[in-house]
């Protein structure tokens, strides 16, 4: 009898790789010889401090700055949030949604879109007449009807209020779990990280210094990462000794927990 040998059988073929990927401004070294994999449908977060390269890594995977020479995989089919939603003022917000798609079905895909995210009465707006919320909605409609394999989040929701993130958490939750693409998160914020993520990474020295896996279930994950937070933390420099942000953080329920 033959046995044939699948050495790869179980572990699907990363959308993501990065092998030894370094990036250079002038004498600065902000990605030094990093290797990064992401599975198909993973949900993963992505923690460092100010300038740590985060946004760097994440215009690599967005093919928007491709070093030669690199071993870099990335899907074509990938899609971009960023902290502000980037809307075309002069076009109504269905148009931006499907801004250099073609075909005669781009309206309905918009309006598709549009209501998964719940702005089916915002279409024909001006995207100035759009809150902060709205308008994030309006940039996370227009990621999903590229059916991305790969989506991007540039810390999506650092400028709106906590409610509005909350409420924006549960949305990207639910559009994740029915188009199931693989997320790749930046934030400074380890409570929406831990909220959100099946992995979080903390980025520091241009490497991935520290890899943290989250089996717990979202929303009952307050007891859970008690100490996964206060390691987090203490990656990016903050000890529970010093008695300060890690201490204050420690009893308060996590964001999409409060909401419950
Ligand atoms: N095009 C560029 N030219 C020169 N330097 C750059 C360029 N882009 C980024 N940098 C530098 O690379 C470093 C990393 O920047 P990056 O935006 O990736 O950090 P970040 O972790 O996303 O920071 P933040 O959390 O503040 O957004 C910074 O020191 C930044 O000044």
């Amino acid at each position: 009898m033959t046995v044939a040998y699948f050495p790869n059988v179980g572990e699907p073929k990363p959308v993501v790789r990065l092998r030894g990927h370094s990036r250079r401004f002038g004498e600065n070294l902000i990605l030094d010889d990093l290797d990064l994999d992401i599975a198909p449908g993973e949900f993963v977060a992505l923690l460092g401090h100010s300038g740590s390269g985060k946004t760097t890594l994440l215009r690599t995977l967005a093919g928007l700055d491709t070093p030669d020479g690199e071993d870099v995989t990335i899907p074509s089919q990938r899609a971009v949030v960023f902290q502000d939603a980037r809307l075309l003022p002069w076009k109504r917000v269905w148009k931006n949604v499907t801004l250099g798609l073609k075909g005669r079905d781009v309206r309905d895909r918009a309006e598709a879109a549009l209501a998964e995210v719940g702005l089916s009465h915002r279409l024909e707006a001006w995207p100035l007449t759009l809150s902060g919320g709205e308008a994030q909605r309006t940039a996370l409609a227009r990621a999903l009807v590229r059916e991305p394999e790969l989506l991007l989040l540039d810390e999506p929701f650092a400028a709106l209020d906590a409610l509005t993130r909350l409420k924006m958490h549960e949305l990207v939750l639910k559009l994740w779990r029915v188009h199931r693409p693989a997320v790749l998160i930046v934030t400074h914020d380890v409570d929406e990280a831990i909220a959100l993520a099946d992995r979080v990474l903390v980025l520091a020295k241009g490497r991935i210094v520290a890899e943290e896996r989250i089996e717990a279930e979202r929303g009952q994950r307050t007891a859970s990462v008690r100490e996964l937070r206060r390691r987090l933390l203490n990656h990016l420099g903050v000890t529970s000794h010093s008695g300060t942000y890690a201490d204050a953080v420690a009893g308060t329920p996590l964001l999409s927990e409060a909401a419950e």
